[in-house]
């Protein structure tokens, strides 16, 4: 099969990067009559983010933190209340169909006609570019055409959410647009989905995407924005963000002893820059610079008390600690 991301060009073709927005802010009219007397809904309040070509970007973020406005006024399909958006060096709210051309976008819900067959879309869409990605090659990696006969109507959500990814692909986007990929895909297409998205990375397209899922973005992301109330919170590289926190790590441990707290596991001197959260009765993370000394302190106090963890874990920082770190930061 060709390796699809030959064909791709790259994109912005100058020093801006493919998607810039600067200071956005987005206000929505409230739906219902009773809460306008509040004033408009602010949906952004002043997000910047730069995607690169070549790269993969992902904004994080609780639901309705912004992310789908952003998103939808990086496409032009939103118009910015205030603050600057350029994609492709343009202002995608003006630009025209030559723009709309070097952009894919899969929507969450795929968007698709519901009548018509998967392949004989694919091939429509296909045939209104002037040099599209090869419509076979695209199918036969995605599975496609195991499912051919069937119309979208009565496709599963993973089988949609592939079609809607080949879509968005078979025009050869400069700048592809993913709203959570991977949602409704079961292991095998995931792999495929994220190898095939990481090809079109490498071969120098711009993809912005949005997730919940963290492991999603510690697998596919290159940078990575936190997003809370419109606002951005925190950024970074992926691996820079984890490391961040020194020597941050998470430890997993079950007790079958409900309702434990700092002082039960640890001396107070021990206790400052830990966090200890209880997941379920009985089962518990300790997150912070935990080094071997806890370990120790945590283990002999265990003993005395006659208690024996049936699971202890110790694992780095991963990216869900960091945004559950943020989160309960600014609720408190
Ligand atoms: N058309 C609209 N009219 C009024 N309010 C809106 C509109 N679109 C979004 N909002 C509000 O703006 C805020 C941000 O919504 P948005 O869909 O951008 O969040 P999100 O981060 O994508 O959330 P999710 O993860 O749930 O998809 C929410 O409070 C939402 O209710």
């Amino acid at each position: 099969m060709p390796q699809l991301g030959d064909e791709y060009e790259n994109g912005s073709g100058g020093p801006e990067p493919a998607l810039l927005i600067r200071d956005l802010r987005k206000d929505f009219a409230a739906a219902r009559r009773r809460d306008r007397r509040d004033g408009p809904v602010r949906a952004v309040d002043g997000i910047s983010l730069r995607a690169e070509s070549g790269h993969v970007t992902a904004l994080l973020g609780a639901n309705g933190a912004g992310k789908t406005t952003t998103l939808a006024c990086a496409q032009g399909l939103e118009r910015p209340t205030s603050g600057l958006v350029r994609l492709l060096g343009r202002d995608p709210w003006r630009a025209g169909p030559d723009l709309r051309a070097r952009v894919g976008i899969m929507l969450q819900d795929g968007g698709l006609p519901q009548a018509v067959r998967p392949v004989p879309l694919l091939r429509h869409v296909a045939s209104m570019y002037r040099r599209p990605a090869d419509v076979d090659a695209l199918v036969e990696r995605l599975g496609i055409d195991g499912f051919d006969r069937t119309s979208i109507r009565r496709l599963s959500g993973g089988q949609r959410q592939r079609v809607a990814l080949a879509a968005a692909l078979v025009g050869r986007p400069h700048v592809l647009f993913l709203d959570e990929p991977s949602a409704g895909l079961d292991p095998q297409s995931r792999r495929v989905v994220f190898e095939l998205i990481q090809e079109v990375r490498d071969a120098g397209t711009c993809i912005v995407l949005t997730t919940h899922l963290m492991d999603d973005a510690e697998r596919l992301a290159d940078y990575v924005y936190i997003v809370e109330g419109g606002r951005n919170v925190v950024e970074g590289r992926v691996e820079e963000l984890l490391t961040a926190g020194q020597r941050a790590r998470t430890l997993r441990f079950t007790t079958g002893e409900p309702g434990l707290v700092l002082a039960d596991l640890l001396p107070e001197g021990l206790r400052a820059s830990l966090r200890l959260t209880e997941r379920q009765a009985g089962s518990y993370e300790l997150t912070g610079p935990l080094d071997i000394a806890h370990l120790d302190h945590l283990t002999s106090r265990w003993h005395g008390r006659g208690i024996t963890p049936s699971s202890l874990e110790l694992q780095p920082r991963n990216l869900e600690d960091l945004f559950l770190e943020i989160s309960e930061r600014s609720s408190r």
